[in-house]
């Protein structure tokens, strides 16, 4: 589903953030990525969503290699992956309703398709009674739910988050875990950036780790020292 070939990024800086990254993630995976701050985390996830290109190397999503997509072709293919930040990036003016149906606008989906999916996704991410609050009166936690509800509404195949807990008290960094591992069971594939070590150690599930550009360890519940 997800694979990088050999990929390099040097900006234009000259600070080479990755340096031949080579990794497979098959759909329906669920796989924390981590590694120390500068470690190349963002600059891969940036890639995989054509928000730059890598210097060398290839990456191919659903068997495509996205070098090669044309323009045109660029926002399908971001429609594909759903994206969760630390931050949760609401519209701090609308209503939790209105971020979840504003993503669905913007791709053209009918009125009457948002007026079924939102309170569904409100009822998976647990906020069903929380429709009409504005981002502002929620908690962290809650904000972060309505993201996951916003990433997800057009189902996408691969959810894409990075720091998803950052923000977040470790109860409610839990349960954003939880409900990843809810979202993933539910079959899109899940990439996790993160620096939560408890988590990780908690979760046991695949953990690639990245230091100075390259991967340096990829295996089940697995944190080197390294880290
Ligand atoms: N736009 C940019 N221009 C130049 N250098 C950049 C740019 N973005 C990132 N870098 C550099 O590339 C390297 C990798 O950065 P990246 O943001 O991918 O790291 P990260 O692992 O996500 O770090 P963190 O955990 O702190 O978010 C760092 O040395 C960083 O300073």
């Amino acid at each position: 589903m997800i694979v990088l070939d050999n990929v390099c990024k040097t900006y234009s800086t000259g600070v080479s953030a990755l340096n031949g990254v080579n990794l497979r993630i098959r759909k329906g995976e669920f796989v924390f990525i981590v590694g120390s701050s500068g470690s190349g985390k963002t600059t891969l996830f940036k890639l995989l969503l054509k928000e730059l290109e890598p210097t060398s190397g290839r990456i191919y999503i659903n068997s495509q290699n996205i070098g090669r997509l044309r323009r045109r072709r660029i926002p399908k293919m971001r429609r594909g992956i759903g994206v969760v930040f630390q931050d949760f990036r609401l519209l701090k003016d609308r209503n939790v309703y209105e971020n979840i149906a504003f993503a669905q606008r913007v791709v053209g989906k009918p009125a009457k398709v948002i007026k079924e999916t939102v309170p569904q996704m409100l009822a998976l991410v647990g906020l069903a009674d929380k429709a009409e609050s504005l981002p502002g009166e929620l908690s962290g936690g809650e904000q972060q739910r309505v993201s996951l509800a916003r990433a997800l509404v057009n189902n996408p195949p691969i959810l894409l988050a990075d720091e998803p807990t950052g923000n977040l008290d470790p109860a409610n960094a839990w349960e954003i875990m939880k409900l990843l591992e809810d979202i993933n069971k539910r079959g899109t594939t899940v990439v996790v950036v993160t620096h939560n070590r408890d988590i990780v150690e908690r979760m046991q599930k695949r953990v690639i780790t990245i230091d100075k550009g390259v991967v340096i360890s990829d295996e089940k519940g697995g944190i080197t020292n390294d880290w």
